[in-house]
């Protein structure tokens, strides 16, 4: 039996193309090698120094790189065994599973390095074994020698030279490694240099530290925040999931953010970045928030560029969203002024979430005040004074009927703004008892008063020459009493009405196909006219039904007619516009010539 044939300029591809997003990460991958050393060299030596030494370019002299650690370095023997096989790693225990206390796990990290470099070499030395040389060629050739007097190190450790590849120079450079080595290494627990540079930072500003004060604290984070994240949180909160060895803090975003744009979290795996946009770390409804954290116990792809979704994870997840949800709980409790101002930026977010997610629906039912024709106030105490949650659909319906239904006593919410009517009508789903009712323009005359049969009889040559005129713009004429008594008219469309007007504007203007499909949605004219709804309080509309010349009321009707359009913020059709004009004309002379007879009366 032979083994496979591993061709390793196929394998470097393979790494370079498909797994790393980026040849930056050859200097996580050779940090972690260092801390893991480091760390196992510490396990039994716990006073070992513990630094990582960069020498960028720059400082080599050479246009090579180079890495050296105080870790616990590697015999002859297992250089062999784990330098020169891929997938070889010395972190596994003996049943093959990744060992906890270390950054490593698959056995590929080095081979990143051959995305920059074209030679990797190792100079490593384990206790007081002679020192090791070991050359890896991106080709897949390797040679391991022991060292010769001048090349024997001088302490326990390794170091790692990179030799760049033809394209590869710039990565080694001293302001590119200073960033990725602090992007990667800042807060991990040794001290990380290059050149003289020091970029670790010590442990994550999260950690309270004995001298520190809750407001020191909180300052310090804001701090980070602007510094790391680019925003002045509206507000900090702790994380901590013991399960997951989590720590870390969320920041709520002082700026609206489109909830289905996938922000990402800074995530620590053991101090060391996993990424500045993972992505899976919260609920999907938390996207109000941007957290950083650090964890122990969450697994990396191979990659290490997200987490791997596991059990733990999603546990996680749900402890995390409590946490936040707690938060949001508090301050509805404590402090409704700072809710408002939370909801002030995030209630577009908030809305589009409460569509499919009952905590955010209830957050908008309890706190997010609404426009209602009786003042502003939110759903929840909407039905406790109001009962039935009665709601326009869009802005101008509830234009149209907020003065109106308010004189009948009859509360409307205004459901036009964006996912309000559709927040509204999945409050059922919240408590079955919550009674929902979108409002029907024309339910609204079921309310007004009718009038006695004398009166009525009286009104037919008005209703006449009033529906005359009417007819002409597919309106009918109605009468009936109503508040208020300032408004003359009311021009009613009901929903199948509104329908039906756009359908034929639209057929108006649409190919002969087109229309000929639209004709067959239209319904017999006669179901679904728009209402003129008078009103007999108004002393004009009194006046016009006493009046007998029948040219003025015409006249009136259709100016009454107009203004009841423009008041309900009705679209005017061209025809209307005409009419309104001409109403207007017509009754100004009416008033000019009644005004010159009585001047010619009196002279
Ligand atoms: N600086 C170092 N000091 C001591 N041993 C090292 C060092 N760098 C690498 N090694 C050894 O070489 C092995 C292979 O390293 P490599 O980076 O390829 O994989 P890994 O760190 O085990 O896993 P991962 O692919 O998850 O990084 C390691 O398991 C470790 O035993």
């Amino acid at each position: 039996m032979t083994n496979f044939q591993v061709d390793l300029r196929g394998v470097v591809d393979l790494l370079s193309h498909h797994l790393y997003g980026s040849p930056r990460v050859y200097v996580r991958e050779l940090l972690q090698n260092a801390v893991d050393a480091i760390t196992a060299r510490r396990a039994t030596d716990s006073g070992a120094p513990a630094l990582v030494r960069i020498e960028p370019a720059e400082l080599t002299g050479d246009g090579t790189l180079r890495v050296h650690d105080t870790g616990i370095g590697l015999t002859e023997a297992q250089v062999h065994e784990l330098l020169a096989t891929i997938g070889r790693s010395g972190k596994r225990d003996e049943l093959g599973f990744a060992r906890h206390e270390f950054l490593g796990q698959f056995g590929i990290g080095l081979l990143s390095c051959f995305l920059v470099a074209d030679e990797i070499r190792v100079r490593t030395r384990h206790g007081n074994e002679p020192t090791v040389l070991w050359t890896g060629y991106a080709d897949g050739r390797y040679e391991v020698a022991v060292a010769g007097p001048a090349d024997e190190r001088a302490e326990q450790g390794t170091s790692v030279t990179l030799v760049p590849r033809r394209d590869g120079a710039q990565w080694l450079t001293g302001p590119t490694v200073v960033e990725l080595a602090r992007l990667y290494g800042s807060l991990l627990p040794v001290t990380v240099r290059v050149g003289s540079e020091v970029v670790s930072a010590g442990p994550p500003p999260w950690l309270a530290t004995a001298a520190d004060s809750p407001g020191d604290r909180r300052e310090r984070l804001i701090g980070y925040a602007q510094a790391t994240l680019g925003f002045t949180p509206f507000d900090v909160i702790d994380l901590s999931v013991p399960a997951a060895g989590l720590t870390g803090a969320a920041f709520v975003l002082p700026m609206p953010v489109n909830p289905a744009a996938k922000l990402g979290h800074r995530v620590y795996l053991k101090r060391m970045l996993l990424g500045e946009g993972t992505e899976g770390l919260l609920p999907e409804w938390a996207f109000f928030a941007r957290c950083v954290v650090d964890a122990t116990e969450l697994r990396p792809t191979a990659s290490r560029e997200a987490l791997y979704e596991d059990g733990l994870l999603d546990e996680v997840r749900e402890a995390l969203g409590d946490q936040l949800r707690g938060w949001l709980v508090r301050l509805a409790t404590n402090d409704r002024d700072r809710l408002a101002a939370f909801l002030d930026v995030h209630h577009l977010g908030v809305k589009a979430l409460a569509l499919h997610d009952d905590e955010m629906l209830r957050l908008v039912d309890q706190w997010w005040p609404m426009e209602t024709n009786v003042g502003r106030m939110t759903l929840a105490e909407f039905r406790e004074r109001h009962g039935t949650v009665r709601y326009c659909a869009t802005i101008d319906e509830f234009r149209q009927l907020a003065a109106v239904a308010a004189a009948q006593d009859l509360a409307i919410v205004n459901g036009g703004y964006t996912y309000d009517s559709e927040i509204i009508e999945r409050l059922p789903s919240l408590d079955r008892e919550i009674l929902v009712d979108r409002l029907d323009p024309s339910d609204l005359t079921t309310r007004f008063d009718t009038l006695d049969p004398d009166t009525e009889l009286a009104l037919r040559p008005f209703l006449k020459v009033t529906q005359r005129a009417l007819d002409r713009l597919g309106c009918e004429a109605v009468v009936r009493s109503f508040e208020p008594a300032a408004l003359p008219a009311l021009y009613l469309v009901d929903r199948s009405a509104a329908f039906q007007q756009q359908l034929r504007a639209t057929r108006e203007r649409v190919d002969d196909v087109w229309a000929g499909v639209l004709a067959a949605f239209e319904q017999a004219e006669a179901d679904a006219r728009p209402q003129l709804v008078f009103n007999h309080r108004n002393p004009l509309v009194r006046r016009l039904i006493a009046l007998t010349g029948s040219g003025l009321t015409e006249l009136a009707v259709e100016a009454i007619y107009g203004q009841a359009l423009l008041l309900g913020h009705h679209p005017l059709r061209p025809a209307d516009a005409a009419l309104l004009n001409r109403s207007f004309l017509g009754l100004l002379n009416h008033a000019v010539i009644g005004e010159a007879e009585r001047e010619g009366g009196s002279a």
